[in-house]
């Protein structure tokens, strides 16, 4: 069966660890975004993260900022923080209407309680809504180090559902990982969601280059394995929280391990506001002997 096509890179072998990456931006990155969208690729891929206190306009407006740049935008939708059919089906609309969104994320999203009658990732696919909308490819999330709220098991069952249910819908599955510091997690978890015979292509969450403290607020808030001896593989020394900290070593490591037995394989990553500086280091990193 064939799937539409979700980046043009992907059908052929990268030309270097950071080629075809995509950005996680939030409302709040425009300015940055329009700072450093010389430095970027023409349509890479941005998402545009859904977090809680943004108003919707505020979000549809930078998504079609993201596609004025001439960037590929890729709008979360989280399906617990969506209030009511009308608010997910006027979000989509708006973002398919103003900025010919083609491809979505589709997350649970943090809270305990749905605040309206989506429950989980599964809920906002089932619906149609995206189909109907035009849309071409869903990313749901890939949690390589394990989920609060399930056991590795369910993880990878629920991986298998949602990747049948969106290609059963005609539309392309893409997994996103969360963000990571340890490269030996992610390369057991990619063996064995392909041995699982999930093929969908995988963007491996890296964070951005920043400050140490911000990384470790972001691994707390985020439920993210940050325990001295993965920081200290990432070149992070728990003696010395000053300064920022690159995921030199951790794409190293990746970039030695990974190979055709790993499938599609590209970096997603997370710049936690400093994208002018993320873009810097993916550049310098691709300049790289
Ligand atoms: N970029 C990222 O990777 C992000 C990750 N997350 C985290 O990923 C989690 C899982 O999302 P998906 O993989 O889309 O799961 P999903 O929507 O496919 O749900 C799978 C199962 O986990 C349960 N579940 C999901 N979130 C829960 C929660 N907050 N509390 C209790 N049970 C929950 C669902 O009810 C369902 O049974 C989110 O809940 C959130 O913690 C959230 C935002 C961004
Ligand atoms: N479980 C989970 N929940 C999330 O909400 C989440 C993840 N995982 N994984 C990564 C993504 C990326 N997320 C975010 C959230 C906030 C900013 C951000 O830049 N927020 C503020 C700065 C706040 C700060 O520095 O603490 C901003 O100015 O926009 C970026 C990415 C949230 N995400």
């Amino acid at each position: 069966m064939s799937l539409p096509s979700i980046h043009p890179n992907w059908d052929l072998p990268p030309k270097g660890m950071t080629d075809g990456y995509s950005l996680e931006i939030t409302a709040r990155d425009m300015e940055a975004l329009v700072e450093a969208a010389p430095a970027i690729a023409g349509e890479t891929p941005v998402a545009v993260t859904f977090l809680p206190g943004e108003s919707l306009e505020a979000r549809i407006a930078a998504t079609k900022v993201v596609r004025d740049l001439g960037f590929e935008p890729m709008p979360h939708f989280s399906a617990r923080r969506l209030e009511s059919g009308d608010d997910f089906e006027g979000y989509l609309e708006a973002v398919v209407q103003q900025a010919g969104v083609r491809r979505c994320f589709v997350i649970a999203g943090d809270p305990a309680e749905a605040a309206g009658p989506y429950g989980d990732s599964m809920a906002l696919i089932s619906t149609g809504a995206f189909e109907r909308a035009g849309i071409q490819a869903i990313g749901i999330g890939g949690h390589p180090e394990g989920h609060p709220n399930m056991s590795r098991e369910q993880t990878f069952a629920v991986l298998t559902e949602k990747c049948a249910e969106i290609a059963s819908r005609k539309m392309a599955p893409l997994i996103v990982t969360q963000f990571s510091f340890d490269a030996a997690p992610i390369l057991q978890w990619l063996a064995e969601l392909r041995a699982r015979g999930i093929d969908a292509p995988v963007r491996i969450g890296v964070p951005g280059p920043a400050g140490i403290k911000t990384l470790m607020r972001f691994a707390a808030r985020c439920g993210v394995g940050a325990s001295t001896s993965v920081l200290a593989k990432y070149g992070i020394s728990i003696t010395k929280l000053i300064g920022t900290a690159g995921p030199d070593k951790l794409v190293d490591a990746l970039g030695k391990a990974l190979g055709p037995q790993h499938g599609k394989v590209r970096l997603h990553f997370y710049p936690f506001g400093g994208l002018t500086r993320t873009v810097e280091w993916i550049n310098n990193y691709k300049a790289r002997p």
